[in-house]
């Protein structure tokens, strides 16, 4: 090193930094130019945001450097290691794509238990039970994950209340939004808006369910919640196939007409192998807010009967009930208030709690 460049490095060792050490001993002195009496380096920082703090030293540097005999001019420059911090980044991950291949149906890894939520009959209030029923056994201390998995009309961002986009800080996994204690996750939450429809072919839906299933940070779950779309088609098909189901809950109003669709989705998940966790009569008894009457629309008692009939456990029944439409319009789950509602989901909640499956 010529005598000035020590000189100059000498003089540096006295320029101290807020937290310890100087410009020498830290090594932050970088591309010293000695041209006559020009001098000129750059204080490099180990971060953006310490250079944005550094600005006194860059001067302090600059007027002791100055001072020295046989310096004319000095130009000292600040500046940082790389790049700042990227923002996070909105996911870079295509859902829709075709499926990958796989064996055989696998683990969501971190997760202990997936129930589908089925019905054969659309309506029959699928993503109402889906959703009250995560938010009850979330109030129940259990780490939950919801997956809306009905891609052609997701849901569950409006019964849960919230438009979240999800991110992916790694541009691989996508991190479920949270709402009351639910991790959460629909196709819905990666459209524009809620009006957008999604138009795709049966390889597509297939593509994006196995996504929503295995590219999202689910762990560590006690157990996935998965809204099916209703009948029996490649949705439940790949879900089936695709991962290592616990079973099925069917749920189903106690008309014939939706029981006669429950027992086609009963049989379609007997022949691929998943087991029926029980049946739920949801839009059961009417209670009349005004008088108390008890009157039940779409007949009573038929799910526990076709429970019976199919030696499939009966999980209970849920009431008709104002408030659940409210609730669930309002993206507040009537499970997360109170009364005679939230109890019947409750119940249910601690059955699958007490038989070890959630
Ligand atoms: N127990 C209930 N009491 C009152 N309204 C209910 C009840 N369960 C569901 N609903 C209402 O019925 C309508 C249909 O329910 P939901 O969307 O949950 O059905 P679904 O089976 O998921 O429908 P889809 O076939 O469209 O997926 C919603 O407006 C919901 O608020």
């Amino acid at each position: 090193m010529s005598d000035m460049r020590e000189k100059i490095m000498g003089t540096l060792s006295t320029v101290a930094l807020p937290d310890g050490g100087d410009l020498a001993s830290r090594d932050m002195v970088r591309a010293l130019s000695v041209d006559g009496g020009a001098v000129s380096f750059v204080i490099e920082a180990p971060t953006p945001e310490q250079a944005a703090g550094m600005e006194a030293q860059r001067r302090a540097a600059e007027t002791a450097v100055a001072a020295l005999d046989g310096v004319e001019r000095v130009s000292v420059i600040l500046t940082a290691h790389g790049p700042a911090k990227a923002a996070p980044q909105p996911p870079n991950l295509k859902i829709g794509g075709h499926p990958k291949p796989q064996a055989g149906p696998l683990p969501v890894p971190g997760v202990a238990n997936i129930i589908a939520i089925a019905s054969g009959k659309g309506g029959v209030g699928k993503s109402t039970l889906s959703s009250n029923l995560a938010v009850a056994l979330a109030r129940q201390g259990r780490k939950v994950g919801l997956l809306d998995a009905d891609i052609l009309g997701p849901s569950q961002p409006r019964m849960m209340g919230t438009n979240q986009r999800p991110s992916s800080p790694d541009g691989e996994l996508l991190i479920p939004v949270e709402a009351h204690g639910v991790k959460m996750m629909s196709i819905g939450l990666m459209l524009k808006s809620d009006r957008e429809a999604v138009v795709w072919r049966g390889p597509m839906l297939m593509g994006a369910l196995q996504q929503l299933m295995f590219q999202v940070d689910w762990a560590p779950l006690d157990v996935l919640i998965i809204d099916l779309p209703p009948g029996t088609g490649d949705v439940q098909l790949t879900l089936a196939q695709k991962s290592q189901l616990t079973g099925a809950i069917i749920v189903s109003t106690p008309q014939d007409v939706a029981l006669l669709d429950a027992r086609k989705a009963i049989d379609m998940f007997d022949k691929v192998k998943v087991p029926i966790l029980g049946l739920v009569e949801n839009m059961s008894t009417y209670v009349c807010p005004n008088c108390g009457h008890e009157a039940h629309l779409f007949g009573h008692g038929g799910v526990r009967d076709e429970a019976a009939e199919l030696g499939a456990p009966f999980l209970g029944e849920i009431p008709l009930s104002l408030d659940v439409r409210l609730a669930g319009d309002s993206g507040t789950p009537a499970a997360a208030g109170a009364g005679p509602v939230a109890e019947a989901y409750a119940t249910l909640a601690r059955d699958l709690v007490a038989r070890g499956i959630a």
